[in-house]
């Protein structure tokens, strides 16, 4: 069988903010999972469930309030990032690792032009001049579909629509060829259909380069669209984990389920109620004993009160729960 390659491995991440000495807020809660070559992971949850904390503990990017437990490591290409150093992190961020976000104006300097700020990153891991790089940010514009190259260049980010300044932010990310692009809700802000032309200029890059991809977004139709493997997190943890088609098939955690009957279906359209999940993810300096679904599930028996199930394979999958979908369909026949 072909050996398969991680690019990245996440091992036990626990992030903890300490508050006063009896008190901590655990945003990511002992997070593992690691991604192959060429292999699209979404990140999927509601909002507070430690996606973006997550990301960003691999970009060393998030807030110094935030601390890591000793035993969390982040592998990438033979090296554990960290505890690597910020000096030592800027030689890996946007060059081997990129990371694009939400609001292009995150990334964009409002003040300098388009071709310069692509260059940037080339211009510093390559230490050559911009003339030298020119047209290399030329071709780049050109695959992410940014018309009139040449032109464009010399613009400044306001000139730009939204669509057209995620295509520059994509551009800027991809210039210098990384293994890895963390993506991190890089189409919610657009509407539909310019959403579907970048997550196509998207997957298109991604299939030429063979890059993988981190990618977090709480629309599953955006994950149907791209992902091949989902890990879904709920209140700091992975909670389930598998390839995109059984998940969606089959999905195996109570959570998991409620996420996609949050889903509208053209055939569920007229009869089918959509369901919310109901309840809000625990306060993260409150976690409960047990399951930190149980308030919400309503599968939930005393057991999932008081124990914490971990994450177990089944089916091929990681599930973390004591009742697993499969196994509930069991006990009930
Ligand atoms: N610097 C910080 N200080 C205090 N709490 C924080 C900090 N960063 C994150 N948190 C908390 O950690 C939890 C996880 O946040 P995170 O941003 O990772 O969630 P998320 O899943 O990415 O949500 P969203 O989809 O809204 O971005 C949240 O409860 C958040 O309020």
């Amino acid at each position: 069988m072909e050996e398969v390659e991680s690019v990245i491995e996440v091992k036990n991440l626990k992030a903890y903010i300490p508050i006063d000495p009896r008190t901590e807020i655990n945003p990511v809660n002992d997070v593992s999972f690691s991604i192959n070559k060429g292999e699209i992971v979404a990140l999927v949850g509601e909002s507070g469930s430690g996606k973006s904390v997550t990301a960003l503990s691999i970009m060393g990017l998030n807030s110094p309030s935030i601390k890591y437990h000793k035993e969390s490591a982040i592998n990438f290409e033979g090296k554990n990032l960290m505890g690597m150093g910020d000096r030592n992190l800027r030689t890996i961020r946007g060059n081997d690792i990129s990371m694009i976000f939400q609001d292009p104006m995150f990334s964009l300097n409002p003040v300098h032009k388009i071709g310069k700020q692509i260059s940037e990153a080339l211009i510093l891991h390559k230490n050559v001049i911009y003339k030298k790089v020119k047209n290399e940010v030329y071709e780049i514009l050109n695959k992410v579909g940014v018309s009139d190259p040449g032109r464009q260049m010399d613009n400044y980010p306001h000139q730009l629509s939204g669509g057209m300044r995620q295509r520059v932010m994509i551009a800027m990310a991809l210039i210098c060829q990384p293994s890895l692009l963390i993506a991190d809700e890089p189409t919610t802000a657009l509407d539909v259909t310019i959403q579907a032309q970048i997550l196509d200029i998207m997957k298109n890059l991604q299939k030429d380069t063979d890059l993988s991809m981190l990618l977090i977004t709480h629309d599953l139709g955006v994950v149907a669209e791209m992902a091949d493997r989902i890990l879904v997190m709920y209140s700091g943890k992975v909670v389930e984990e598998g390839d995109a088609y059984s998940i969606f098939k089959q999905p195996l955690h109570p959570y998991t389920e409620g996420l996609m009957s949050s889903i509208p279906t053209l055939e569920g359209e007229s009869e089918e109620q959509l369901e919310a999940i109901p309840g809000t993810v625990p306060n993260p300096s409150e976690l409960p004993k047990g399951c930190n679904f149980y308030g919400r599930c309503k599968y939930g028996t005393e057991k999932c009160k008081e124990q914490e199930p971990i994450l177990e394979p089944l089916n091929g999958n990681r599930v973390s729960c004591w009742y697993p979908l499969k196994g509930r369909n069991d006990m009930s026949g």
